[in-house]
């Protein structure tokens, strides 16, 4: 969708910005450039609306090379949200929001009912925020409607340059959840630069850290974290890279571990039984429709009556693509050694349990080392440490 072949920017005064750089970025895909400051970031964002031109190299959207592209008819294929969202003092939050559709050629009501729409999408009210000044807003919802309105022409590829920046860390990471639901829903190309790895990891399907005027890795989350390309990528991403890496890793159903299974109508001395064979301690408890329903502790089998009279709850359990940080911190929360997995989308169904081990086992499967060659010992888990 976006592909850069080899692009340079030189400015005048000789800094190179951008060196030889290539890569590319699907359709649908949200790509987060991050880096210390001036390392490039901002120059390869506004290349591609062409708000500089590069010194060489090329720059194609859907194949086609921009620099053959009215720079107008280009950048209404492209939102552009800048920190400094850019809103107009004197237009209502309604109208800021309308302007690119009525600048279209989109009728005014016709506008503005779509404009409504759009606050609506990104979490605002139409009515109560639609009238407003931007100055009547809070710095969070002044960016909300900056995100509005670059949605506003539904361009098939957005630039967000440090959208969120200049909001307080409880906001950001408010506005980081919506934008993620967002586009999901949405599902624009996105180029996304930042210079905080949390707010890197968290929003790119792939990050491309930049050291000076170069990419020096571009990968999905968990392997940037999991297996940095070079020491200068170790460094910016942090020590604490393990346990950062736990947040972008989902619980997949080949984590699991299947342990002993029991039904809420069998009989606790046939549980016991069933129990003793297996060598277990416990058992998990299903309803007769494969639902979780809690579990059994292997002392609480083997008297009369059905596992339904000596079954407990179950507080420990997650959904199947629940982060491993959250399946982690569930286990703490309940001082529990392993935790239920279930489906959501299948009314619940049981699918297996997540214990320490196998927890440690998905974060190796995170880095994709097998996938690259590297062998499992260089994988380097030094700051999470599972027993
Ligand atoms: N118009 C310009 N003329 C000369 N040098 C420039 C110009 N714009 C940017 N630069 C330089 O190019 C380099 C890259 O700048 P750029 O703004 O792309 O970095 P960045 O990674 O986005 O930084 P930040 O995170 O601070 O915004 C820097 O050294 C900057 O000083």
């Amino acid at each position: 969708m976006i592909r850069f072949e080899h692009v340079t920017k030189r400015y005048e005064d000789g800094t190179t910005a951008v060196d030889d750089l290539s890569f590319e970025v699907a359709g649908g895909e949200l790509v987060t450039l991050v880096g210390p400051s001036g390392c490039g970031k901002t120059t390869t964002m506004k290349m591609v609306n062409r708000l500089i031109e590069p010194t060489s190299g090329r720059i194609l959207l859907d194949g086609e090379d921009i620099s053959g592209v009215d720079p107008v008819e280009l950048r209404r294929r492209i939102g552009y949200v800048i920190q400094q969202v850019g809103l107009f003092p004197h237009k209502t939050v309604l109208d800021n929001t309308a302007t690119v559709p009525h600048l279209l050629g989109v009728k005014r009501a016709k506008a503005r009912a779509r404009a409504a729409e759009l606050l609506e999408l990104v979490g605002l009210d139409p009515s109560v925020h639609g009238a407003r000044y931007p100055e009547q807003l809070s710095g969070g919802q002044r960016q909300r409607v900056g995100v509005a309105r670059a949605l506003a022409a539904d361009p098939p590829v957005l630039l967000m340059d440090e959208p969120f920046g200049a909001v307080d860390p409880v906001v950001r990471e408010r506005l980081q959840n919506e934008f993620l639901k967002l586009q999901a829903a949405v599902r624009k190309t996105v180029l996304f630069v930042t210079h905080d790895i949390e707010e890197a990891v968290r929003l790119g399907d792939r990050i491309a850290v930049y050291g000076s005027g170069r990419i020096e890795q571009y990968d999905a989350p968990a392997a940037v974290l999991g297996a940095p390309a070079t020491s200068y990528v170790a460094e910016f991403v942090g020590a604490d890279r393990g346990l950062k890496r736990l947040s972008v890793t989902p619980i997949e159903e080949g984590d699991l571990q299947q342990p002993p299974v029991v039904r809420l109508d069998d009989p606790l001395d046939r549980a016991a039984e069933q129990l003793r064979g297996e060598g277990a301690h416990w058992a998990v408890v299903l309803d007769a429709e494969g639902n979780l329903h809690g579990w059994i502790s292997a002392e609480h089998t083997g008297n009369k009556g059905t596992v339904r009279d000596q079954a407990r709850r179950m507080e420990a359990w997650l959904p199947v693509g629940a982060s491993l940080k959250q399946a982690f911190s569930t286990m703490l929360q309940h001082d529990a050694g392993w935790i239920a997995v279930i489906d959501e989308d299948s009314a619940g169904r049981f699918l297996g349990v997540l214990t320490p081990a196998t927890l440690h086992e998905a974060l190796r499967r995170s880095t994709t080392a097998d996938a690259r060659d590297i062998t499992r010992a260089e994988v380097d888990l030094d700051t999470v440490t599972v027993r």
